[in-house]
């Protein structure tokens, strides 16, 4: 065997160690290794410091080869040496501690510096950067005891810093110098919402501020802004981008530009040495993910082993922010330009944003907020550049929008084609990870994770990970425990068995007593907690306005154009001349520019000024229809046997009478039935959450329909003879749907997960339907008519007045 040759890596970061591991696996022994690096650390996943310093991670878990790896593999390590010189004459190294090493190959994986802003004062004690062990060792001692940080930069590291700090209990202000957030990966609507959300958690925010110089003695005692204003600060984290660290290539005589400049094979122009990661510029870019730096790591192993390999040819990029409770994706092109066309769905109610951008028939780029489920399928097709024609509305809406989707995750993951990308980070596919299940037996996250890599770098396809466990693996599958939310490890179950174990009331007390990581909560678990806490302690609880969506705390649908629709409610679509003159006066008097028949058979008055609503609702003198919100919505019904000459029964009365049963419904989503007058269905009982279809002598009862986004037709869940059964039916469903559903899951979803029999089952005993059925009362006989509420109460109505609605909304 020929002798073997020596290879020298610097910088014992995340890419250029990955390039080792592949090395080592393509070429065994055919290199003798010696890595420096200048942390004092083995290789760890720099990523997860963000999770580190919001307390979801602790420094053990992070790190990727231990030091017994580097023995196992007959590698040297020099940690905690700085590589002050290359000798490429004599072809050898020397480390700031004189320790020498001669090269064959000589690998440079230095990766980045964070660009610290040269203000008057940056050099004062508490001002520091964020990108590795000690930077974030100094921001969990500072947080002991100083109250006060600002970090500068609103990007993904910005923001993922803020958090920490705030989990920390720290008083945080970001400060950044753009009109939005995220301006490299958001487009203005995706950057409010998230906004919106950050400040909820506690962030406070200073936009279009420019810093000017740093105050204090020693330490930092505040930041000063180019405007004269200031804003005190114990601690300054600047977290305005990197600059890939050329120092040493610089002054060793190779060719450098942002970055050390490289062809696709990872080489310089000086022979035999390479660079790979951060610091490396490829065709002009310097990638600041993973994802691109190990595709470039994987290329340079294959050169450094002589296999054949076509060279990297640069990426395409995509980012999730890791923060708990924020779910934003952005890949690609994400911004409109004159050569690109984009479409948008917004749904204010959910907290959902998607636009995909297009170019001559192809996809290019995609932000996502609120739901990111599909951000992998829709990188994947961004990578393959293929003609997305006459699919976009799918790719908008969502791929399991197709008749054979569901709307599970889970169902997501089985539409995925194979070679999908799962974990964007390691670029590991469906396919793989679904060999790795079945042909080699892993039966957990960590067995995949050691097995293929997925999950291996941000986490941030662990859940469908654990997906594509439960799809291959079943039973054998052992689950990794998932909390609602980043905010806590406890699931649905866990919540409600707790908060009815230990009688919690407030959602304080049950974010205090269960050890909430994030003392504020986020978008998830807030509105979950106000539900599960309302369903459970009905006559007590009070409702917190200010956990729940924009259209629920105003009791108004908020139009794209920032007008409100108001929706009387017309109990089973049956209404009469005088209230439809009623509607009329009320709609010329304010001015309504359009009246239009929902799907729903009702009214609805679109386009309506914030400070008309209340004057309208109280010369209506109607109950709302609830148009918004997570609650009962409309009861549709066909004409029914009154004049229908199909029709075997009443349905228009049997659907009133449901409306009236369960009108105000707080539900864990919205809730739509159905009554049709004979098997006809004429009103499309079977796509409902409760539908009722009318046979000879009876009624069919249906359930867990969705004609929306995720289309599914409903099951039959039995038949009855009487109108009371009916009632008595969907009474004793909607509360098993209310007390077991997560928040947020719509009937068609829970159906799917808990199955048919479960449902079914639950419902059996007449004893067991009347004690659901006399909760459900319970629930009703505490609910108000809203608009009734604000009309009477003065403060109510300011409050009301005081709405400054800011985005558009699509529902
Ligand atoms: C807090 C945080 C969160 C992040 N989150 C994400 C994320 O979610 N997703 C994502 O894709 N990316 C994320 N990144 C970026 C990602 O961590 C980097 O892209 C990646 O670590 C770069 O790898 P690298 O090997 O090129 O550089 P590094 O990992 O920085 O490694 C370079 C190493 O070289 C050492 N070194 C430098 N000069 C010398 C020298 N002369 N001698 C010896 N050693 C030297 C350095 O000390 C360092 O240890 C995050 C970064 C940070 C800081
Ligand atoms: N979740 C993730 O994928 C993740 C998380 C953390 C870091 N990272 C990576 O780490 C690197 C560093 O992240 P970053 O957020 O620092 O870089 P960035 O370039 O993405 O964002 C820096 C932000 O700072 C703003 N900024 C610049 N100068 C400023 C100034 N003087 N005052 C106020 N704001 C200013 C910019 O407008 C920009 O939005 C990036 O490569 C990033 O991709 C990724
Ligand atoms: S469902 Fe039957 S009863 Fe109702 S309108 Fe249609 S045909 Fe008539
Ligand atoms: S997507 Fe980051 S580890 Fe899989």
């Amino acid at each position: 065997m020929a002798e073997a040759k020596k290879l020298v890596l610097i910088g014992n970061g995340m890419a250029g160690v990955r390039a080792i591991e592949h090395l080592i696996k393509l070429a065994p022994g055919a290199y003798e290794i010696t890595i420096f690096g200048a942390e004092p650390h083995p290789n760890y996943n720099r990523i997860m410091l963000s999770s580190v310093l919001a307390g979801g991670a602790d420094m053990k878990d992070i790190v990727i080869n231990d030091w017994d790896w580097y023995k196992e593999n007959n590698i040297r390590l020099h940690a905690g040496h700085t590589v002050t010189k290359i000798d490429t004459k004599a072809r050898k190294v020397v480390s700031h501690l004189g320790v020498e090493a001669e090269y064959d190959a000589l690998v440079l994986a230095t990766g980045s510096n964070p660009f610290m802003l040269p203000l008057p004062g940056a050099d004062k004690e508490g001002v520091i950067g964020f990108r590795d062990i000690k930077d974030t060792e100094i921001m969990q001692e500072t947080a002991k005891t100083y109250k006060k940080a600002i970090v500068i930069g609103g990007g993904l590291l910005g923001l993922e810093a803020a958090r920490g700090l705030l989990n920390l209990g720290m008083d945080v202000s970001v400060v950044h110098n753009q009109p939005y957030l995220m301006n490299r990966q958001l487009d203005e609507t995706a950057s409010a919402m998230l906004k919106k959300e950050l400040e909820a958690q506690g962030m406070k925010f200073l936009l279009r501020k420019y810093s000017e110089s740093i105050y204090g003695k020693k330490r930092v005692k505040g930041l000063r802004f180019s405007d004269g204003t200031e804003a005190e600060a114990d601690l300054i984290v600047m977290a305005v981008g990197i600059l890939p660290n050329v120092g040493l290539a610089k002054s060793s005589g190779i060719e450098v530009n942002r970055g050390v400049v490289v062809n696709d094979f990872m080489e310089t122009n000086v022979p035999g040495i390479y660079a790979v990661g951060e610091c490396a510029e490829h065709r002009g870019i310097a990638y600041g993910l993973v994802a691109p730096l190990y595709e470039q790591g994987a290329v340079l192993a294959k050169r450094l082993a002589g296999v054949a390999t076509e060279g990297y040819a640069g990426s395409v990029t995509s980012t999730k922010l890791k923060v708990s409770g924020v779910d934003v994706f952005s890949a690609g092109q994400y911004l409109d330009s004159d050569d690109t066309r984009s479409l948008r769905y917004q749904d204010e109610v959910d907290g959902v944003y998607k636009k995909i951008v297009l170019k001559d028939d192809k996809l290019v780029g995609a932000v996502l907020f609120g739901d990111t489920g599909d951000g992998a399928s829709l990188f994947s097709i961004i990578k393959k550049g293929e003609s997305v024609k006459g699919k976009e509305k799918e790719l908008l809406l969502g791929f399991s929008a197709s008749p054979s989707g569901g709307s599970s995750p889970l169902a997501r993951l089985e539409s995925m084609a194979d070679d999908e990308i799962i974990c964007g980070c390691n670029g590991v596919s469906k396919g793989t990870i679904a060999d790795a299940i079945k042909t080699k037996g892993c039966s957990s996250v960590s067995e995949i994770k050691a097995c293929t890599k997925a999950s291996a770098s941000c986490g941030g396809c662990k859940s469908q990970v654990e997906g594509l466990l439960q799809i291959y693996a079943g039973d054998a599958a052992v689950s990794v425990k998932e909390g609602i939310c980043g905010c806590t490890t406890l699931n649905r179950d866990e919540i409600v068995a707790e908060i009815k174990r230990m009688e919690l009331k407030t959602i304080k007390e049950v974010m205090h007593v269960l050890d909430w990581k994030n003392t504020e909560g986020c978008s998830k678990c807030r509105p979950s907690l106000n539900y599960y806490l309302g369903m459970l302690w009905p006559t007590e609880y009070k409702d917190e306005k200010e956990s729940r969506f924009t259209n629920e705390r105003y009791h108004a649908n908020i139009q794209k154009d920032g007008t409100y629709s108001v929706v009387p409610r017309i109990y089973g679509g049956v209404t009469s001349p005088a209230e439809l003159k009623k509607i009329a006066e009320v709609a010329e008097k304010f001015d309504v520019p359009m009246v239009k028949f929902t799907g729903g058979q009702r009214l609805d008055l679109l386009g309506v000024k914030k400070e008309d609503l209340p004057k309208m609702w109280e010369e209506l003198d109607m109950p709302s229809g609830h148009a918004y919100g997570k609650m009962l919505r409309t009861v549709k019904t066909c004409v029914g046997n009154t004049f229908c000459r199909f029709g075997t029964q009443d349905s228009i009365a049997m659907g009133i009478r449901l409306e009236k049963e369960f009108e105000r419904l707080n539900a864990p989503a919205k809730v739509k039935l159905a009554v049709s007058g004979c098997p006809r269905n004429c009103a499309e009982a079977t796509i409902k959450d409760f539908g009722v279809v009318a046979i000879d002598g009876g009624w069919e009862l249906h359930i867990g329909g969705n004609g929306g986004v995720h289309i599914r037709a409903t099951d039959l869940l039995c038949v009855v003879k009487t109108e009371d059964e009916v009632v008595e039916w969907a009474s004793a469903f909607l509360q098993l749907y209310r007390e077991q559903a997560q928040w947020n899951e719509r009937t068609s979803t829970w159906v799917e997960r808990v199955g048919l029999d479960y449902v079914k089952q639950a419902l059996e005993k007449r004893e067991d339907r009347l004690a659901l059925m006399e909760r459900i009362r319970t629930a009703l006989d505490q609910t108000v008519d809203p608009w009734k509420e604000i009309i009477a109460n003065k403060e109510l109505r300011k409050n009301f007045e005081a709405l400054n609605p800011v985005q558009a909304v699509q529902s």
